[in-house]
C-alpha cells in the first residue's frame, strides 16, 4: 500500500459541528422545545403557539404559567405568551363580534414550520409556526370568514426573546384586525414591581368605564389593574419592568403602538377557574405589546408585520 505524503491527518481530526441549539417535538406532538448550547430553554405549545416557558442558562424561569393552565387543547393556556388575534377582548357591532374573547389564535392548533439556527458563541434558534384560515375548524371559520395567514417566529438567544408575527390577507376582500402578545412575566412580588417607559402617556382604564387618563410617573400596583396604554414615545422606546428595585425585563416593540398592563389581583384571580395558585397574582404582571386601540386594515394581498423583543436586564 502506498503511503500518501499529505493524506488528511484523520477523519477524527475533522472539526466537529459547532454547537447548535437542540430542538425537539414531544412524543404526543403537542409541544416544541429548544435548548441553546449555553443552556437557555424555551417551550412552545402548538395549541395557540403559546410560549409556556423561557428559562435562562441557570434555569431561572422568566414567564408565569398557572399551575392548572389548560395544556390539552381544551382552551387557551393561562400564562406564558398567548397570542391575541383578530380581536382584543370582544367587540360588538364589528365583523369580529361572534368571536370569543381575544379571538381564536390562542385557541387553535398551529403547525410547526421548522427551525433555523445560528452557530458559535452567540448561537440562537428561530422557530416558525403557522396558522391559516384553512387550519381552522368549520365552526370558527364561520364566525370570521376571512382568508388569512399567520406566521409566528420565536427567536431565542442568550439575552433575549423575540416574537414576530406576520399577518397576510390571502382572500379577495379587506379585513380589520387587532393583535397583541399577551406576555405574563414572572416577578417576585407585584407590590414591588415598577413599570417605566409609560410616563406622560394616555391610557384607557378598563376598570373605570374606559375613561382616558394620563400616566404621570412610573406604574406601580396596589390593586386590580387593566389598562391600555399608547406610549407617548413610540414603540422603539423601551418599557422596563423592575422588581424589588432591579430592572428585570426591557421590552421593545416594533409596529405595535399599544401596551396593555394587567394584573387581576385578589377577586379577579379568584374568579378565573384556570388561575392557580389563587395568590399567583402576586407573582405575575402582564405587559402586552399590541395594536388594539385602533383597527388595522389589511387589503387583499397585503401583509402586516409586528414584533416584541424582551431583553433580560
Ligand atoms: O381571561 P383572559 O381572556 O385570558 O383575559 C385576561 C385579561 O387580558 C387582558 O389583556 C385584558 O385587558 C383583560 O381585560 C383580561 O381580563
Amino acid at each position: 500500500m502506498v503511503e500518501r505524503a499529505n493524506k488528511p491527518s484523520a477523519l477524527a481530526a475533522t472539526p466537529g459541528l459547532p454547537p447548535q441549539a437542540q430542538v425537539n417535538i414531544s412524543d404526543d406532538n403537542s409541544m416544541v422545545t429548544a435548548q441553546l448550547p449555553t443552556g437557555e430553554t424555551i417551550e412552545i405549545l402548538l395549541h395557540g403557539a403559546t410560549i409556556l416557558s423561557w428559562k435562562d442558562a441557570a434555569g431561572d424561569e422568566k414567564l408565569w404559567l398557572s399551575e392548572n393552565a389548560k395544556l390539552d387543547g381544551s382552551g387557551p393556556a393561562r400564562g406564558g405568551i398567548p397570542l391575541v388575534f383578530p380581536v382584543f377582548g370582544t367587540n360588538s357591532g364589528h365583523a369580529v363580534e361572534k368571536l370569543p374573547q381575544h379571538g381564536f389564535a390562542r385557541n387553535s392548533r398551529w403547525e410547526f414550520l421548522g427551525k433555523s439556527t445560528s452557530e458559535g458563541a452567540t448561537a440562537g434558534v428561530k422557530l416558525d409556526f403557522g396558522l391559516s384560515s384553512q387550519n381552522l375548524d368549520e365552526a370558527t371559520r364561520k364566525l370570521w370568514p376571512y382568508a388569512f395567514g399567520l406566521i409566528y417566529s420565536v427567536t431565542l438567544d442568550r439575552e433575549s426573546l423575540n416574537t414576530t408575527l406576520v399577518i397576510t390577507n390571502d382572500g379577495e376582500v379587506p379585513f380589520e384586525f387587532q393583535t397583541l402578545l399577551h406576555t405574563y412575566f414572572k416577578v417576585n412580588d407585584i407590590e414591588s414591581v415598577q413599570v417605566t417607559g409609560l410616563e406622560d402617556s394616555p391610557y384607557v382604564d378598563k376598570l373605570d368605564g374606559l375613561k382616558v387618563k394620563n400616566q404621570s410617573g412610573t406604574v406601580t400596583f396596589t390593586g386590580e389593574t387593566d389598562r391600555v396604554y399608547t406610549p407617548a414615545k413610540g414603540p422603539s422606546h423601551p418599557i422596563v419592568i423592575s422588581d424589588g428595585g432591579k430592572p428585570r425585563f426591557r421590552i421593545v416593540r416594533d409596529n405595535l403602538d399599544d401596551a396593555v398592563v394587567f394584573n387581576p389581583w385578589v377577586d379577579k384571580a379568584n374568579s378565573l377557574a384556570d388561575f392557580t395558585p389563587k395568590d399567583g397574582w402576586r407573582k405575575m404582571v402582564c405587559v402586552e405589546p399590541g395594536s388594539v386601540s385602533k383597527w388595522q386594515t389589511l387589503e387583499k394581498g397585503d401583509a402586516f408585520e409586528a414584533a416584541q423583543t424582551i431583553y433580560l436586564e
